[in-house]
């Protein structure tokens, strides 16, 4: 799929403020830092349409883009980042939760870990989450710059292990990098079929 444009759209903390049509739209969630605002630039072909930052808790609202005046892609604030207060903290998990649970138009939510670590509780616990409220997801590996091809292949296969646990297949995959563009046609021609498949 070839993105023709790419809007900002708006930023709430808010799910009852967000879009009120009914395009389709792609969540991307994870870990402070995980490479979520980056990955939507690397995708859209802008360099700052979501704001990065190498201090993690940089995207501290739901930021909605519009794509090809046709679906919407979603920035979410990270989880699991100790640094903001513990009141606000609280804050962004709600509307975190309340968006997956209330946004009719999600479609199809990305959860990003960094394919550098080992499975993390707070991402196995999210992907339960998600499992148990039947919210669509797929797994976004980032980073994959900063590992050899042999070594991605074996992270992969160890966090497939560790998922298989207690999931009874691996969810869908993506093995990405931001920088090196890597994962980029594969994630857009799955949100293609996505939208297709909903007409
Ligand atoms: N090497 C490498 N660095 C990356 C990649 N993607 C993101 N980064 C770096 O990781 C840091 C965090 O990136 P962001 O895209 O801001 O991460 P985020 O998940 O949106 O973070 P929050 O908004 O704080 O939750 C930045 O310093 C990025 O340059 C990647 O594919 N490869
Ligand atoms: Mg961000």
């Amino acid at each position: 799929m070839e993105i023709k444009s790419a809007e900002f759209v708006m930023s709430n903390s808010d799910v009852t403020k967000c879009p009120k049509d009914l395009l389709p739209e792609y969540a991307f969630i994870g870990r402070s830092n995980v490479g979520k605002s980056s990955l939507i630039n690397m995708i859209t072909n802008r360099k700052s349409l979501a704001k990065t930052s190498g201090r993690p808790g940089k995207t501290q609202l739901i930021n909605h883009f519009l794509i090809n005046k046709t679906w919407h892609l979603v920035d979410l604030p990270g989880y699991g980042y100790a640094r903001v207060s513990k009141s606000s903290k609280k804050t962004f998990q709600k509307f975190i939760t309340d968006y997956f649970n209330q946004r009719e138009q999600m479609v199809s939510a990305f959860v990003l870990v960094d394919i550098r670590h080992k499975p993390q509780p707070i991402d196995l616990e999210f992907m339960a989450w998600m499992g148990e409220n039947d919210i669509p997801f797929s797994i976004i590996f980032t980073k994959a710059d900063k590992l050899k091809p042999q070594a991605i292949l074996n992270h992969v296969a160890d966090y497939s292990a560790v998922m298989m646990e207690t999931w009874e297949d691996m969810p869908n995959y993506f093995i990405t990098s931001s920088s090196k563009e890597m994962g980029k046609d594969e994630l857009l021609n799955y949100i293609h079929e996505v939208n297709e498949n909903m007409e």
